[in-house]
């Protein structure tokens, strides 16, 4: 039998974490040779002869875990959302300096969502008016979601591209927040709940019509495939990928 890909996850004792350490080692190719939580060592990722690593752990520590792991030669498969443009700037490159290493950075796992993403990419230019409302479990410490902020900047591109202009607005008094976060021109609203997972919803307002394009996760099960899919594919994408649809032939 083939040898298993060894894997580190990190954030490994997390809601997500725990999810990706019982989905790699249920597959056949992949196994996990570390795990590691809050306070451990990166140098365990070498000691244990890890070549992938899934982070999944929080803002603060994912550029520090992604670039050690680059600075190795592990290829890494990244959920954790905080990659801004700088950050994404400086890490493309690190990796400049490590070519043949292969880093995804994936807002969202989930097939549906990067799907809805794209779908709501593609609607974006013929619809005057477009926001985004994404709603969460309110144990998640960042808003809006990465998932949005990605899903407006796809939305933001490709409006800027067909030449169209910012959705109409009025308001010239409100309480503060009250029209969201402002990501690229395109509104962002974050509700926080019990009893969510994650879910997200694009609003496409035309003079007497409505598309509305939405994704649920009702179970962090459903982002594992795509951790799947990322451990399988990034070494052979070395450089740079944001988005699981870069892995994907969506042809849209
Ligand atoms: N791309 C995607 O499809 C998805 C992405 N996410 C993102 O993944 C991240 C994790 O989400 P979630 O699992 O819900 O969050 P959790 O808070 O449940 O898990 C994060 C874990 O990371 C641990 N941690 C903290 N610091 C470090 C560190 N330096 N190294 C390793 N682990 C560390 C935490 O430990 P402790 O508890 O001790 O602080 C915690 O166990 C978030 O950014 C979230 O937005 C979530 C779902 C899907
Ligand atoms: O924290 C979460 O739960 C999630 N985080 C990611 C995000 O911020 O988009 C992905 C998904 O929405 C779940």
């Amino acid at each position: 039998m083939a040898e298993r890909l060894p894997v580190a996850v990190l954030g490994a004792n997390g809601r997500m974490g725990s999810e990706a350490v019982k989905a790699v080692n249920a597959a056949d190719d992949l196994e996990v040779v570390a795990a590691l939580g809050r306070g451990d060592s990166l140098d365990d990722l070498v000691d244990a002869g890890a070549r992938y690593i899934v982070d999944l752990s929080i803002p603060d520590a994912t550029e520090a875990n992604v670039r050690f792991a680059v600075e190795h030669g592990m290829h890494a498969v990244v959920g954790t959302t905080g990659w801004d443009t700088p950050r994404l700037d400086s890490l493309a490159a690190l990796l400049g300096e490590h070519p043949g290493v292969g880093v995804l950075i994936a807002p969202n796992f989930a097939l549906g969502s990067v799907l809805a993403s794209a779908f709501a990419a593609k609607a974006a230019r013929y619809f005057e008016s477009v926001e985004i409302v994404e709603l969460h479990h309110p144990d998640k410490v960042d808003a809006p979601s990465g998932t949005a902020i990605r899903t407006a900047q796809l939305i933001a591109a490709a409006r800027a591209e067909a030449g169209v202009g910012p959705s109409p607005d009025a308001t010239t008094k409100q309480l503060d927040g009250a029209r969201g976060a402002d990501v690229d021109g395109v509104r962002v609203h974050a509700v926080r709940l019990r009893g969510l997972v994650a879910h997200e919803e694009v609003l496409l307002g035309g003079v007497g019509e409505q598309l509305t394009i939405r994704h649920d996760s009702f179970d962090r099960v459903s982002f594992m495939p795509g951790v799947i899919l990322g451990l399988r594919t990034v070494a052979d994408h070395p450089g740079l990928t944001v988005g699981l649809d870069g892995y994907l032939d969506l042809g849209l």
